[in-house]
């Protein structure tokens, strides 16, 4: 996927992280750059000069390593359609080393030194980097890294260092210096932005999977970069049991999303259907309650159970062998409105007898089809899902026992039952199901405010603005050794 840009982008899923969010992410750069001096190893710098009065003389600067290092300050800003430019000011860092040199002095007497050494550096640290597509995955280009030395003095411990040294220092020594820690810093640089891109899609691909159930977010084109804000592209296709399955899909247009919130979602609708279906595929859209559970929950909603049709089945079923079984019985379609998410099902209760030796009977049975309308929130960490719509299709009604009702009665009954008890029950059983999953992958540890689930004309929106994740980072930073 992206290379050559295919045009007719089938696009799933934006993502778009705006100019505040941007400065939120900044405050970690500073941690990330300690980590690439600290990773970053500097090689030994050894040569030979003529020194007047010493004639030949060989120098080696060995074993550098990085005493402390301090990182004053660091601004993000996007490049339109460029690059994400970092700027990092002052860093003030120390090298220790061993500083080894001999050569022939007066009367050809051999002279050998090895002094140990401080260097004093401070700098500022300039990175443009870009955001490619590489094999459908986001991949980070550093490559324009650039380092400026405000300050880089060697300090030799020990005696008054002789001035041919300094001088050798100041005229030589340094520039390599210089061209080792811009090459070795930035090569480091590199490498943690490319292990921070694959965790991050890693970690994404992760939390939209969950058994046999995937998204594919490989990305459909190269990450955008404007003024305001960044944004990928990514396909949002079905993966189930490694099938993947597609949809035609390119309704999203830019001005579809915001700036003003830190982090926005679009999601097509058809998305969300191929998830409904692997759902069903799945086998997970069903439910099962015992009739304790059942009688209680009609109970509890004030439904006479020693009238009618409640009766008959209570009389015919002894409450304790027996279940209700509601499941559906296609895949639903879910479509995106100004109203809400809707979803058309259809569905089918069965009340169950259970026998001790033998698979339950079916006391009774009815399917329905069902719309209904619904509105999604996030708030204390929980997934909120209300029924704000929906109209019910009376299809079938079987039952063992004859009945002395009319068949529209038995028809108003069960629309009552399905309204009063059946979808309440769906939906105080999504909810926590939900939400389980979400925090299976790990949202409750993040730090969201004020998150909004919006819906319009075939694609949902989540927008929202978070705090640092602070564990996300400490999960990286422990990947790299
Ligand atoms: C989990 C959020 C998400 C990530 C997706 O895939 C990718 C893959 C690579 N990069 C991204 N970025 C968007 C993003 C924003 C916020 C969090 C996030 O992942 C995570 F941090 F929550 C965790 F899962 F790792 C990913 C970044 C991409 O937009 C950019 F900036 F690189 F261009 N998303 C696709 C859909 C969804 Cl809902």
């Amino acid at each position: 996927a992206c290379k050559g840009q295919s045009s007719s982008s089938q696009t799933g899923i934006v993502c778009r992280i705006t100019r505040p969010a941007i400065l939120v992410l900044n405050q970690e750069t500073t941690q990330m750059i300690q980590k690439a001096f600290q990773r970053a190893t500097y090689p030994d710098i050894k040569g030979e000069r003529v020194i007047l009065f010493l004639g030949k003389v060989n120098y080696g600067l060995y074993n550098i390593q990085i005493s402390n290092l301090s990182i004053f300050s660091s601004q993000a800003e996007l490049k339109k359609d460029k690059s994400i430019d970092i700027a990092i000011q002052n860093v003030s860092v120390i090298f220790k080393g061993t500083l080894q040199y001999d050569y022939n002095g007066r009367w050809l007497l051999e002279v050998h030194r090895s002094v140990d050494f401080e260097i004093d550096a401070s700098l500022d640290l300039q990175i443009n980097t870009q955001l490619n597509c590489n094999a459908g995955r986001v991949q980070a280009d550093t490559s324009d890294c650039s380092l400026s030395f405000h300050k880089l003095l060697l300090r030799l411990h020990g005696e008054k260092q002789p001035g041919w040294i300094e001088k050798l220092f100041t005229d030589f020594i340094s520039f390599t210096l210089k061209l080792i820690l811009k090459g070795q810093v930035c090569k480091e640089i590199s490498v943690l932005a490319n292990i921070m891109a694959n965790f991050v899609q890693d970690k994404a691909a992760n939390f939209l999977t969950d058994g046999d159930i995937g998204v594919d977010i490989s990305l459909t084109r190269t990450p955008v970069i404007k003024g305001s804000y960044l944004e990928s592209h990514h396909k949002g296709f079905l993966t189930y049991k490694n099938q993947s399955s597609s949809f035609q899909d390119s309704t999203y247009t830019p001005n579809l999303l915001g700036d003003s919130r830190m982090l926005y979602f679009w999601f097509s609708d058809k998305v969300l259907s191929s998830l409904a279906k692997a759902a069903f595929l799945d086998k997970r859209l069903m439910l099962t309650l015992t009739g304790d559970e059942f009688k209680a929950l009609l109970e509890n909603k004030g439904l006479d159970t020693t009238q009618g049709i409640l009766q008959k089945i209570f009389q015919i079923s002894s409450i304790s062998d027996s279940q209700v079984v509601v499941q559906s019985l296609t895949a639903p379609l879910i479509t995106c409105t100004l109203e809400g998410t809707v979803v058309k099902s259809s569905v089918s209760v069965e009340i169950q007898l259970l026998h001790q030796d033998q698979a339950p009977t079916v006391a009774f049975s009815f399917e329905e089809d069902v719309v209904t309308v619904i509105q999604a929130s996030y708030e204390e960490k929980k997934l909120i899902l209300s029924l704000s719509d929906f109209q019910i299709q009376h299809k079938s009604f079987r039952s063992v026992a004859t009945l002395s009702m009319s068949q529209e009665s038995i028809q108003d009954f069960l629309k009552i039952l399905t309204t009063m008890v059946g979808m309440p029950v769906i939906i105080s059983r999504l909810e926590p199901a939900l939400t389980t999953l979400l925090n299976s992958k790990g949202l409750d540890l993040f730090d969201i405010i004020n998150p909004e689930v919006l819906t319009k004309q075939g694609y949902l929106v989540l927008q929202m603005d978070f705090g640092f994740p602070q564990h996300l980072l400490q999960d990286f930073l422990q990947t790299i050794i």
